[in-house]
């Protein structure tokens, strides 16, 4: 039988990071060989003999995580928020320090998020108006989030690609905020509330007509089959990929 992938989860005791746990616990091809919480010594996952990461912590412990086992030689699945394009170009210049090893960073690892997200970006260039409502359990401690930002991020390109600039918007006055966020020309509007786990609207205008794209996650358990494939593929995948649409063929 073929050798199993060695994983440290970092963040093992939160809400992804005790799903993710069970999840490579319960893979065949997967030992889980460390599981650090807030205060444990990173250098523990270099003696635990971990090949491979899972980053599920805090936006302000996550970029000194992946930059440590980087400098270690090994292969990262990062799901934390947080990661600003100063912070990857960060990585990305240690990475090339670090040839064959591989990080992965995925806003979100749930399939059909992925798809949305990819549908949407499309979408966006068929329509005047563009607008993203994301809605969240109120423990989340980062707004917008790092989905919704990375949509609106595809969504901008996507459009300046087809020639089309920001929605058409005739406020002159309002309340801070009323507006939502503006995330490259894109508003992103987030909703904290009890019951929800993760949602995403991207809500599309033309003359007399809309288009709605809308992904739930009810339950963590939506988020496992990523992580595990983000572990499985990382190692052939060196350099950074952001997005887990980098290692599926989506056709779009
Ligand atoms: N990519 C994806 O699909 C998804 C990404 N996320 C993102 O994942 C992150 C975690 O979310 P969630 O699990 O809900 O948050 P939680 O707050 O439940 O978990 C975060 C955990 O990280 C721990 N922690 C903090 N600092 C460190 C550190 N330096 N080393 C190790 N552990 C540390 C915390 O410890 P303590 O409990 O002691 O504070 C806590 O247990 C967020 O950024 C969230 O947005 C969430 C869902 C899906
Ligand atoms: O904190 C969460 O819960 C989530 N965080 C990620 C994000 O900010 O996009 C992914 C998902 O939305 C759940």
């Amino acid at each position: 039988m073929a050798e199993r992938l060695p994983v440290a989860v970092l963040g093992a005791n939160g809400r992804m990071g005790s799903e993710a746990v069970k999840a490579v616990e319960a893979a065949p091809d997967m030992e889980l060989v460390a599981a650090l919480g807030r205060g444990d010594a990173l250098e523990a996952i270099v003696d635990a003999g971990a090949r491979y990461v899972v980053d599920l912590t805090v936006p302000d412990a996550t970029e000194r995580n992946v930059r440590f086992a980087v400098e270690h030689g090994l292969h990262v699945v990062v799901g934390t928020t947080g990661w600003t394009g100063e912070r990857l170009e960060g990585l990305r210049a240690l990475l090339d320090e670090h040839p064959g090893v591989g990080v992965l960073i995925a806003p979100n690892f749930a399939l059909g998020s992925v798809l949305a997200t990819a549908f949407a970006a499309k979408a966006s260039r068929y329509f005047e108006s563009v607008e993203i409502v994301e809605l969240h359990h109120p423990e989340k401690v980062d707004a917008p989030s790092g989905t919704a930002v990375r949509t609106a991020q595809l969504i901008a390109a996507n459009r300046a690609e087809a020639g089309l600039g920001a929605s058409p918007d005739a406020t002159e006055k309002q309340l801070d905020g009323a507006r939502g966020a503006d995330v490259d020309g894109v508003r992103v509007h987030a909703v904290r509330l009890r019951g929800l786990v993760a949602h995403q609207e991207v809500l599309l205008g033309g003359p007399g007509e809309q288009l709605t794209i809308r992904h739930d996650s009810f339950d963590r358990a939506s988020f496992m089959p990523g992580v595990i494939l983000g572990l499985r593929a990382v190692g052939e995948h060196p350099g950074l990929t952001v997005g887990l649409d980098g290692y599926l063929d989506l056709g779009l």
